[in-house]
């Protein structure tokens, strides 16, 4: 396929040629080892999904896969100037910033009797209307309004010509391929082309492509429809978060001149050179995490609830760096305006 290269080929590609992200192989081993006491416990498993985060659906139903896609066609770009000026939505007695907020807002909406996620109400919504529905509680909007509100219209017109204006019909043209799914979703929905160049080669991350995967397979709680046989094979999700708790704990490394420009909160434009080297390298590191977890495991004889791949290793790391916030003041996330993730 005109020699566009998978996420994982990317990944190792980048990390083989990257000059201001280094991968460190004793930090690698330190977070499988943090990982590894929590291989047979109640976080790295897919009921996690819904288990640890109350605004996920509940359900398993064709409606809850459609919650999954409005949200992860809308999942990019919640990071603000300053972090103590920024976007948040109260609901249900909760206050909720960043990714957490879209999903707080669209859950305010449907309460509010808005079909946000029906395709037939999307396609056409306004933008005023998409203000109203992803208002803040303060004077900071969710950023990229404009671009959030187009996309909706695009990707809500497509689904209904394509699938009936139901996800499910597109989950179910993959027939439980994960691989074949995360394809047809880059397809059919061009804001999830999340592809770039480096060094000559094409390549690719699909960052919002694999976690809608993943989520549809957590929505589904990996059974019927979203029972994929090589749900496995569907890498991390290289976003602004991920690289910035591998670099916490030690496993990612930037050259000083990246820091000081990280640090001084320099953007980096999508595609830039170090801005594909965070993304590939982290997603490389993650692989290895994982390589390196399966092996303490089989060393151990570890008894894990269900296989361990990379997307609840992707979960835990993600969720890790939530709870970690005021740890990971000193380590700064890289700034890129962007609809891919
Ligand atoms: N690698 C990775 N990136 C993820 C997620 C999620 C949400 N998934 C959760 C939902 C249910 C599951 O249990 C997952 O825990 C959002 N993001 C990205 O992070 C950024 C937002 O960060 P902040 O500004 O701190 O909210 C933004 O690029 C967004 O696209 C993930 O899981 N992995």
């Amino acid at each position: 396929m005109d020699g566009l290269l998978s996420p994982r080929e990317s990944a190792k590609f980048v990390a083989e040629n990257s000059r201001d992200v280094f991968i460190d192989g004793g930090g690698v081993r330190r977070v499988a080892e943090l990982l590894l006491a929590k291989a047979s416990g109640p976080a790295l498993c897919v009921e996690a999904w819904k288990a640890l985060h109350e605004l996920n659906p509940r359900a398993a139903d064709e409606g809850a896969v459609n919650w999954v896609f409005v949200i992860d066609t809308l999942n990019f770009s919640f990071w603000s100037e300053h972090d103590e000026h920024k976007c948040v939505v109260g609901y249900r007695g909760s206050t909720y910033s960043g990714y957490w907020s879209l999903c707080a807002a669209v859950n305010r909406a449907l309460d509010e009797g808005v079909p946000i996620t029906s395709a037939s109400y999307y396609a056409t919504v306004t933008l005023d209307q998409v203000r109203h529905v992803l208002r803040s509680d303060t004077d900071v909007p969710m950023p990229l309004i404009e671009e959030r509100h187009r996309i909706l219209n695009e990707t809500g017109k497509i689904l209904l010509e394509k699938f009936e204006g139901s996800f499910l019909n597109c989950v179910r043209k993959s027939e439980k391929s994960a691989q074949k799914l995360m394809n047809l979703i880059v397809e059919s929905f061009p804001s999830y082309r999340d592809v770039t160049h480096f060094e000559g080669k094409r390549i690719s991350f699909y960052k919002r492509a694999q976690i809608l995967v993943a989520d549809t397979w957590s929505v589904l709680e990996g059974k019927g429809d979203g029972c994929f046989k090589d749900i496995s094979s569907i890498t991390m999700f290289a976003d602004y978060r991920l690289p910035q708790v591998l670099v916490h704990l030690g496993a990612l490394k930037y050259s000083d001149e990246l820091l000081e420009k990280l640090f001084k909160g320099e953007m980096l434009s999508y595609g830039n050179r170090q801005e594909v080297e965070i993304r590939g390298c982290s997603l490389w590191c993650i692989e290895l995490i994982r390589d390196c977890l399966l092996e303490l495991i089989e060393k151990k004889g570890e008894k894990t609830s269900g296989e361990i791949n990379s997307i609840l290793l992707d979960y835990y790391l993600w969720d890790y760096a939530r709870d970690h916030r005021e740890d990971m003041k000193g380590i700064p996330f890289h700034r890129t305006r962007c609809i891919y993730y």
